[in-house]
């Protein structure tokens, strides 16, 4: 299995390699967002290069309309942080984890980094004052309710399926799942299946000429265990996180035999895609994507080892087509 190191690992301000090189990109600095089913996923760009990418929760409203009303980010951080210099250290210290403590941790490391290069001398000419304004941030979602919030946003730009330069989509296609196949194909090439493990298991391919070849939609894991919990009348709702390792696939109580039923079926599910797939384009790239994508390569791996020898695992996809089309909107 392939995880790429190419810009998927997370660095910490400290570790800039070289910050004159970056403070000539400061007036640069832009956000992605992709508004999931679940939560939220954060992307830092430094023009090209993602900086880091994070998860959160969604936002309470009341502080995006926050966002919208502060005139500068000082004015914003005043707002929203009685003291911006604590919570900032503790969100710096956390922003590996999935879900950081603040939520605002986004505009934070944005302002951190613009003070951390505001201060780099580039020779000749120091670079000029460096406006604070809330950084330009590249939103893509597929819940119309967040995305009505986050228009409130100052320098927002929602992108949109005509944006992507995928061929063949049909109007109600998803735009995250265009962005994770635009972005994976992108990168690794053509034809290519995109599979997402996320609230929704989704399939997702496109051909030689970037045109939609087509997918699949169905409940992701965490959903097949809610709505058993939910819609019965004497089934347990059972966590993903319940499950250390692979069940007994016939089960002897409850709990295994929702887990044999929902993670069986599952892993055989995508194998029958992937074969699908390689039937139809023998050299296809295949990458995944998706909260799950960890639980469901280590299951693959343990099932069906020669196939993931062959699978690209990489969790920024979207990010990767976010960049290609703001690359795009810039020439
Ligand atoms: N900290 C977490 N919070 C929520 N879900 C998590 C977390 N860690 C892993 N997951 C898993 O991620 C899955 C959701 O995936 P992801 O976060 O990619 O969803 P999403 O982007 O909201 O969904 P989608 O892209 O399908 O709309 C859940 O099934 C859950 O098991
Ligand atoms: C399938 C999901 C929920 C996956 O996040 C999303 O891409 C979506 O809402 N899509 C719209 C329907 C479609 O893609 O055909
Ligand atoms: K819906």
């Amino acid at each position: 299995m392939l995880e790429p190191q190419r810009h998927t690992q997370a660095t910490t301000l400290g570790w800039f390699p070289d910050l004159k090189q970056l403070a000539l990109h400061i007036d640069n600095i832009w956000l992605a967002l992709e508004i999931g089913n679940s939560r939220l996923h954060w992307g830092l760009f430094i023009g090209e290069t993602l900086h880091s990418a994070w998860d959160t929760e969604y936002l309470p409203k009341s502080v995006i309309s926050q966002l919208a009303q502060s005139q500068t980010l000082d004015d914003l951080l005043l707002q929203i942080f009685p003291t911006p210099n604590k919570t900032d250290e503790k969100a710096q210290h956390q922003k590996h984890t999935s879900f950081p403590p603040s939520p605002h941790l986004p505009i934070l490391l944005c302002e951190r980094l613009r003070q951390r290069l505001r201060s780099v001398q580039v020779s000749p000419s120091p670079h000029p004052p460096i406006p604070s304004s809330p950084p330009p941030l590249l939103l893509a979602s597929v819940v119309p309710s967040q995305t009505a919030i986050w228009e409130t946003y100052p320098n927002v730009q929602v992108i949109t399926l005509n944006e992507v330069p995928l061929k063949g989509v049909y109007p109600t296609f998803g735009i995250d799942r265009a962005l994770a196949l635009w972005g994976a194909g992108k990168t690794w090439g053509f034809p290519m299946l995109v599979i997402d493990a996320g609230t929704a298991l989704t399939f997702t391919a496109a051909d030689a000429n970037q045109c939609l070849v087509g997918g699949a939609i169905l409940p992701g894991l965490g959903l097949q265990f809610a709505t058993l919990g939910q819609k019965t009348g004497q089934l347990p709702l059972v966590e993903i996180s319940q499950m250390a390792s692979l069940p007994p696939r016939f089960a002897l109580n409850t709990t295994q035999a929702i887990q044999s039923g929902v993670i069986y079926t599952f892993l055989a599910g995508i194998k029958d895609f992937i074969q699908a797939w390689w039937n139809l384009f023998p050299q296809g790239k295949i990458a995944i994507k998706g909260g799950d994508r960890t639980l469901l390569i280590n299951y693959l791996q343990a099932l069906y080892p020669d196939m993931t020898t062959q699978l690209i695992v990489e969790p920024n996809l979207i990010f990767w087509g976010m960049k290609e089309i703001s690359m795009a909107n810039y020439k």
